[in-house]
Formats: C-alpha cells, structure tokens, sequence
C-alpha cells in the first residue's frame, strides 16, 4: 500500500486548473442541454432557415418576437451552442449546422424526420428527474430501471398516457423521429443486399408502418406485415398497403421469410433480447429457404470521437430509462448465439447504427 502511495504522481498546478475547468464542464453539461431545449422550444432553427439560412442577433429577436431587453440573454445561449456545434456562428451572424437542419418544422431532409421530439423527450422533467436518481437506484436492489422505480411506469407501458397524457404524447413522438430518421440512407446503403429477393417481411415494432410502406414502395413484391401492440395498432389506419397485427412478440410473431427488429432489441435487457428474438427465429423458415432476421441497432465501437460519445451517453440514456443498453458486435453475437441463430453478418455501420443479416 505504502509503495503503491509512494508513486502516485500529484498533479501540477496547470493540470490542477484545466481540471477544474473540466470539473465545471461535466458538472454544467446539463447547461448545454437546457440551452438546446431552450433554443428549440423558441424556434431558433426554423427561424434561422426562414430567413434565408443566416440570421444576425437582432433579426432573431425580432423574428421569435422576444422583448428586446432579452437580446444578451439570447447572444450567451447561441454562443454556447454555437461552441458545442448546434449553429455556426462568425462575427454578425448565426448559420445552421447539420444538427440545426434536424430541428426544423415541416422540413425533412433526405428523408429525417424533424427531431424537435427527441430533444423535448430527452430534456422532459420525466427523463431528468429519473437520471437524478441514479445514485439512489444503485443503492437500491431493484430491477426497474430508474425510470421505472420513480414514475411507476415503463416508456411502452399503456398506463404512461393514463398518468400523464402531455408525456406519454411527447415520448410517443420522440420514439416515431428517433426510429423513422435514417431508414432510407439504410434502403440507399444495402437495401438491395436485405430485401431483394424476399417475398414476406415482418417489421417486428414496427409502430405506424412508416418503415413498411418505405420497403414496400422501394421493393413492391414484398408483402409487409407490421406487428406492434393493440394501443399502437388500434390507432393506425388500414392503408391497404401494409398489414397490422396487434399482438405481443414474447409470444408470437408474425410469420414471413424474414422479421425485421430495427431500433427495438438496445430497448431491452440481454435476456429478454434472447427471448424476442428466439420468436423471430420461430417465424422464419430455415436459411436454405431464405429465412433471415434483419437486425437494425446501434452498434458501439471502439474508436473515439463523438459517434463514440453518442453511443455512450445512448447507452446510460437506456440504463435510466429502461432495462436496455447499447452492444458492441460481440455483445450482439452471443445473443444471436444464445436465441438459436447459427451466423450473422454485420453488412453496414451507418453512423451509430449496425445492419445485421442473422441466419436460423
Ligand atoms: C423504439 S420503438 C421501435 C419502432 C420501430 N421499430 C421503428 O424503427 O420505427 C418500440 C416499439 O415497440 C413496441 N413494443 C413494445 N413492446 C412490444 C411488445 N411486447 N410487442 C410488440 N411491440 C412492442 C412499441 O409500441 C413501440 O412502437
């Protein structure tokens, strides 16, 4: 112990300030997000895209119609989520950067959906007040998530719109941007390689039939069945393009040559991945036939950088708000293992997310 002490290297009083700089960053990271949340309940994005993509101070202020004494105010928010890259800024004026083009109204851009919901989710009282909690929650032997253990409520649970419909509106929003948001860079980027060919597809979660319909009108030969549960499907008009069945996939799913489970398993915990996906197995045929289950989900790497980070904070986001958590490929292939699969391909890393071909 004394020799272990004896090299321990104190730091120098450089170090010392940059980490206390450090420790106001991480302590005040939340600032960032308040800010963000703040920028686009007022409209800043659409605003700065309504006139003409460029947009100085003052033209802001008159636009969102802010009292002018707020100006300040607004010019310190817009300079820490310029720092942080939401804008681009130079001397008079703020630009929009990719993550400002995610956040504008009636805009979708190559096929994203706007991503207001996501940030209004993420930054809710719901979501905080859970994170807040976490240190109780480790001291505590539960198995809900933090999430859970405060609000009484799973983020599928039906009784989530009985406690608080505003809520439950704003989660169901956020899961339809999220999950709808990159599907066609996924059809431009291996369409060909996961549905050519194929007869039958069951989108399992497949909520409102968004993904469906955009399979079935990039490959029409395809018959697209959508499984999701009775509180989701029992809103959902008949399209006449799509067929919808409300049930629950720990028991069955529907029956195709392929089941497709995009952005659903990293909601999930390791065992009840296993489960779910050994029903997607039962509904397939066997891989001389063509069976296959497509797997979509976020895959962690091990490189650096903020794709890195995103799949980390993803990460501990699942811990607090349910029992999922983000893989890395060697975590996906023991549960492709464990549920009865015989091989899988990683054919496509599309920023975060993985594409998985997984053979019975
Ligand atoms: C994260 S969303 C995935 C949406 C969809 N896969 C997509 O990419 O657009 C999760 C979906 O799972 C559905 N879900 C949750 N539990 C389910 C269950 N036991 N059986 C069927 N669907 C379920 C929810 O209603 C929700 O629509």
């Amino acid at each position: 112990m004394a020799a272990e002490a004896q090299q321990l290297t104190v730091p120098t009083e450089a170090e010392l300030l940059q980490g206390q700089a450090d420790l106001w960053r991480h302590s005040l990271y939340y600032m960032t997000s308040m800010a963000f949340q703040c920028a686009v309940k007022l409209g800043v994005p659409t605003t700065i895209h309504s006139l003409g993509g460029a947009a100085s101070l003052p033209d802001l202020v008159a636009a969102l119609s802010l009292p002018p004494a707020k100006l300040p105010y607004l010019r310190r928010i817009m300079r820490l989520l310029a720092t942080s890259g939401v804008f681009a800024a130079d001397v008079v004026t703020y630009r929009l950067t990719p993550v400002s083009w995610l956040l504008l109204d009636s805009v979708a851009v190559d096929g994203h959906p706007n991503q207001t919901p996501i940030v209004l989710a993420a930054t809710s009282r719901h979501c905080i007040e859970a994170a807040m909690g976490l240190s109780d929650w480790f001291q505590k032997d539960v198995v809900a998530s933090p999430f859970e253990d405060l609000h009484g409520v799973t983020l599928f649970d039906g009784s989530m719109a009985e406690q608080d419909p505003e809520i439950d509106a704003v989660f169901n929003d956020a899961l339809a941007s999220h999950d709808n948001s990159g599907f066609l860079t996924v059809l431009r980027e291996c369409g060909g390689a996961l549905f050519q060919g194929l007869e039958s597809l069951t989108d399992c979660c497949g909520g409102d039939g968004t993904t469906a319909r955009a399979v079935v009108e990039a490959f029409p030969q395809i018959k697209c069945t959508v499984l999701d549960l009775p509180k989701v499907i029992d809103n959902v008009p008949a399209d006449g393009v799509v067929n919808y069945v409300a049930g629950d996939m720990f028991k069955s799913v529907p029956p195709a040559q392929a089941v497709l489970i995009k952005l659903v398993l990293h909601h999930w915990s390791d065992e009840d991945c296993v489960k779910i996906l050994a029903q997607c197995k039962k509904a397939i045929p066997s891989r001389e036939e063509g069976g296959k289950v497509i797997v979509i989900d976020i895959v962690v790497d091990s490189s650096s950088g903020p794709t890195h980070e995103a799949e980390l904070l993803m990460d501990v986001a699942m811990m607090v708000m349910t029992n999922g958590r983000q893989r890395d490929e060697t975590d996906w292939s023991e549960i492709f293992t464990k549920a009865g699969f015989s091989d899988y391909k990683l054919l496509k890393k599309l920023g975060a997310r993985g594409v998985f071909d997984v053979y019975p």
